[in-house]
């Protein structure tokens, strides 16, 4: 089935916004989700490291497996990424505050851009870097006009919007939906993806322990089948008393995104993301 690719004007913006920026910035730090870091980092990130350091936050460790985002990081060690896991409800910034002031120029306070794809984290990140009272800069010549920028103790940090990766393709768009990073309802409703969803789970042996919550026995049935068992169970019903399967996607979702299906993580440095359908 062919899906439109969500990549409204506001990301095309603020893309655009960030390459303005990168003149003044000294280091990149891109939040990636760790229930599934390669599908939310984007490949504009690698493209500015090429010329400013970049440091990785995966976002989300306590939605996360334990034993995935270790992976994830030993993988990054290994090929020289900085990078750190923090659940950003209750961050501990301790190392990466070390590894930002060794990026400091000596004659003023490092400045940084945090970017990332919708909803992984990002402002939760920078108010949590910044402390309680952040509010914005003004009045930096050549710095401070049309971003927004925050002063942190021996630092300055740029806001950015959500950015999606141009060339990403629908099933990544997906696959950010079933993180809540892009809208189901816009990119091919609840249903659907979570049909997908509930597919991926499976390729990857991933049901049992993700529908474990609800004690639901999948044992020889396809995703719509599932997805309806689920709608049952949850009480997602037409006034007929059919199973409402938008309705029963979107629980499904919201359950997954807010951590109610426990700690899962979709993609391993060993076997990233890859689509069953990739239709982008
Ligand atoms: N449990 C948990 N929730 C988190 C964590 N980080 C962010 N969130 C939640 O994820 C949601 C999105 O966080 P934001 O900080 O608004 O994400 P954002 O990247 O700024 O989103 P956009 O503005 O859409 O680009 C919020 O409900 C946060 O509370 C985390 O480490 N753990």
């Amino acid at each position: 089935m062919a899906r439109t690719v969500w990549y409204p004007g506001h990301m095309a913006k603020g893309l655009r916004k960030l390459k303005e920026l990168s003149d003044k910035i000294d280091v990149v730090v891109e939040v990636r989700d760790a229930r599934a870091p390669d599908v939310t980092s984007s490949s504009f990130s690698s493209d500015i490291a090429k010329f400013k350091p970049l440091l990785v936050v995966l976002s989300k460790k306590d939605l996360a497996d334990d034993k995935a985002t270790a992976a994830w990081l030993s993988h990054y060690k290994k090929r020289g990424i900085s990078a750190w896991a923090f659940n950003l409800r209750r961050p501990s910034f301790g190392g990466f505050l070390k590894a930002l002031s060794k990026l400091s120029p000596p004659y003023r306070d490092v400045r940084l851009v945090v970017v990332g794809v919708p909803n992984v984290g990002k402002s939760l990140f920078l108010n949590q870097l910044v402390g309680k009272k952040a509010s914005t800069v003004g009045g930096v010549p050549g710095v401070t006009r049309g971003v927004s920028w925050y002063k942190g103790k021996g630092f300055m940090v740029a806001d950015s919007p959500g950015i999606v990766d141009p060339k990403a393709g629908a099933a990544v768009h997906r696959c950010l939906a079933w993180l809540a990073g892009s809208r189901s309802d816009v990119i091919g409703g609840y249903h659907d993806i979570a049909l997908d969803f509930l597919a991926y789970l499976k390729e990857r042996d991933l049901l049992d322990t993700a529908l474990s919550p609800w004690g639901i026995d999948t044992a020889g049935l396809e995703p719509d089948e599932i997805l309806k068992v689920i709608g049952r169970r949850l009480g997602c019903l037409t006034s007929g008393g059919e199973v409402d399967m938008e309705r029963a996607g979107k629980a499904l979702l919201d359950s997954f995104s807010s951590g109610k299906l426990g700690k899962i993580t979709l993609e391993l440095p060993e076997r990233p993301f890859c689509s069953l359908e990739d239709d982008g």
